[in-house]
């Protein structure tokens, strides 16, 4: 099929509906304003890799080079292999992409675009891929691409559907084997049994072999079977902890040469050709896709970054849309965080952590963010990761459910003006409006936002949970079914674990609203590593220095924010904690 051929045109996500809660709003439209003051700021973009082309490939050559199987490694395949790229989109720690190479003579790389990524989501008709995750979608295989060549093979890339695709081409090159990295939710385990019927139905023998290769720990090296995973996270992080071995990263060879003749190697299509219409990022953080960007944002300048944010900048490593895309697998970066030593640069008060012992600093770590000690945390936080794709598999699709994997039955509303008001960041309400402004902006926002704003959408609005997860995996860079339907059930209460129903007060906070409140007219997108280019800055840590004390393991989400001018001065800044608890 050719590009042009794909779905029908999507609007821009934020477009396509297009009436205003004039109930909600009498001020003029925060959109508006918005737009304004955004092109007047329009330098204020935040590259997430700071790094320019340059230095992101000299970073990617010299971890190449770390993670490059020695040159005497023998290839003892016969034949062709395909290797079919799906959300793996690296050469470093491909597992896939190595037993395709170490069983063959020659090596066959292919993408499909699937035009089922590129339609409507399953209830509401959303999206199914907004524009900025299109667009990050093509630099990840632009980028795949110029890797691939560099290792004498390219890659393949062709519009249409994965069991059409691979079975003909599995035909015109005899090729013995279609390698591939296993999904775990329905919609991709039915691309994976459409595509393995078809390849029956070739009559060549060729095989589907799919490798596990998403997560930390490996499937097959859980301590239970996977269906037996325990309801609570900490359960599993304990026995994972002390009874698993995270396995080293696959080492690939420099050169992987050579492919077959290939008469039209296919285009990365523009978005226009796939139907997107394409969106700008223009203030905020604007990701790069692919491989060397992701492996560019490593992780000593993180830990230099994160170390700032002590000082007051967003904290996180901003790893997810690079891991989402398998730009960067998990175990690449757990081998280049145990490559640091983690003590040398903390503070002597705050060793204490970490001296006392894995397990301490595990339960101290758990759910917070204490970038400043080291960088040991985003590990813990990985774990989180494996816990949603596993639980994807134990529960399959109550996952996506209303009542989600307890069947908890409820009334929920699917009020489309308050859903817009949610979705258009037109509460009212600046934390969960500038959030929300800075996912459709930037196709990001922190954890601690997305709880709010999940919290807010079900128990304030009290709307169908569903409405919201869609419109996430519209807009997110880093959407992926299991943590985002994951985190979804678990924020409305229907997760597998009761105990994570949490509720974030926002609405209860009128004197913050009110603090807030003259400003209203100027609010736009939270932006990045607390750099004050908006108008509104939001931040949500939960261990963080507050009025000179440490609150380092409390579980109320504190917000940090500056109130700025619309000429970015700063007005107003300040902390409060949106549930007021005894300490406050
Ligand atoms: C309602 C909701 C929806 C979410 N949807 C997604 C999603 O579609 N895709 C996604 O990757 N994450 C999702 N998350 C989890 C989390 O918000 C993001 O992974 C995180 O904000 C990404 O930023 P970071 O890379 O800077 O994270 P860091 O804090 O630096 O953590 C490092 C990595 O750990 C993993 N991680 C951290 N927290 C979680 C978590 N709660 N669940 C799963 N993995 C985690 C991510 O891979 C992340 O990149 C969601 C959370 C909520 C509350
Ligand atoms: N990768 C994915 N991204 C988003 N949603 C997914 C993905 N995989 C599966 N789903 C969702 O899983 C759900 C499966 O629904 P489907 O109608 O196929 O089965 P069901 O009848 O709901 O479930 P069951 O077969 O368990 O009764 C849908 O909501 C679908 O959108």
């Amino acid at each position: 099929m050719a590009v042009s051929s794909l779905s029908s045109p999507l609007t821009h996500p934020l477009r396509r509906f297009s009436f205003h809660l004039s109930h909600l709003s009498k001020k003029p439209p925060v959109s508006s304003l918005f737009l304004c003051s955004a092109a007047k700021m329009s330098g204020h973009i935040h590259r997430v890799p700071a790094l320019d082309e340059e230095e992101m490939a000299s970073v990617a050559g010299k971890t190449f080079e770390r993670y490059a199987l020695p040159s005497s490694a023998k290839r003892n395949g016969k034949g062709v292999a395909i290797l079919w790229f799906r959300n793996d989109l690296r050469v470093l720690d491909n597992e896939a992409l190595y037993r395709a190479w170490s069983s063959s003579d020659t090596l066959l790389p292919v993408y499909c675009l699937d035009p089922r990524l590129f339609h409507t989501t399953h209830y509401f008709s959303f999206p199914k891929t907004g524009a900025l995750r299109g667009a990050f979608l093509m630099e990840c295989l632009a980028d795949l691409r110029k890797n691939l060549i560099k290792r004498g093979v390219n890659l393949l890339i062709r519009s249409g559907k994965p069991e059409d695709i691979l079975p003909s081409l599995a035909k015109d090159f005899g090729a013995h084997t279609v390698f591939g990295h296993k999904e775990t939710c329905s919609e991709e385990l039915q691309v994976e049994r459409l595509v393995d019927q078809a390849l029956k139905g070739v009559g060549n023998g060729t095989k589907l072999e799919l490798i596990w290769g998403s997560t930390m720990y490996h499937k097959d090296d859980l301590p239970f079977d996977v269906l037996d995973l325990p309801d609570m996270y900490t359960q599993f992080r304990k026995s994972v902890e002390a009874k698993c071995r995270i396995r080293s990263s696959t080492r690939i060879p420099i050169s992987l040469g050579p492919t077959p003749s290939v008469d039209n190697w296919g285009d990365v299509p523009t978005l226009g050709q796939l139907g997107i219409e394409p969106q700008e990022v223009t203030r905020g953080m604007r990701f790069v896709g692919g491989e060397c960007a992701g492996v560019g944002r490593d992780l000593l300048k993180v830990y230099k970054e994160t170390r700032n944010g002590m000082l007051g900048a967003d904290y996180s490593t901003k790893f997810s849309p690079w891991l989402a895309f398998g730009c960067i697998s998990p175990r690449f970066i757990y081998e280049e965080v145990r490559s640091f030593n983690p003590l040398s640069n903390v503070p002597k008060a705050h060793r204490s952590f970490h001296l006392c012992g894995k397990h301490l600093q595990v339960q101290r770590y758990e759910r917070e963010r204490v970038a400043n000690n080291s960088t040991y945390w985003v590990l813990f936080e990985l774990i989180w990761r494996d816990y949603f794709r596993f639980l994807s598999i134990k529960c399959g699709n109550s996952l996506f459910h209303l009542g989600g994997p307890r069947n908890v039955q409820g009334e929920w509303s699917q009020d489309k003006k308050l859903f817009e008001s949610w979705r258009d960041g037109k509460t009212g309400y600046p934390i969960i409006d500038a959030n929300m402004k800075e996912l459709s902006t930037t196709g990001f926002m922190s954890n601690r936002g997305r709880q709010i704003v999940c919290s807010f959408l079900v128990r304030d609005m009290g709307l169908d949970w569903r409405m919201g997860a869609e419109w996430f995996e519209t807009c997110l860079l880093d959407y992926d079914p299991c943590s985002n339907y994951g985190n979804w059930t678990y924020g409305a209460g229907v997760g597998n674990d009761p105990r994570e129903d949490r509720y974030f007060s926002i609405p209860k906070q009128m004197h913050w609203r009110k603090k807030i409140q003259p400003e209203s007219n100027s609010w736009a997108p939270p932006l990045i590593g607390g750099m004050r280019l908006g108008m509104f800055t939001a931040r949500s840590v939960s261990c963080f220095q507050f009025r000179g004390r440490w609150f380092s393991n409390c579980c109320r989400p504190y917000l940090a924010y500056s109130v700025l001018d619309t000429q970015g001065r700063l007005k107003h800044k300040g902390e409060q904690c949106t549930r007021p608890g005894p300490r406050d």
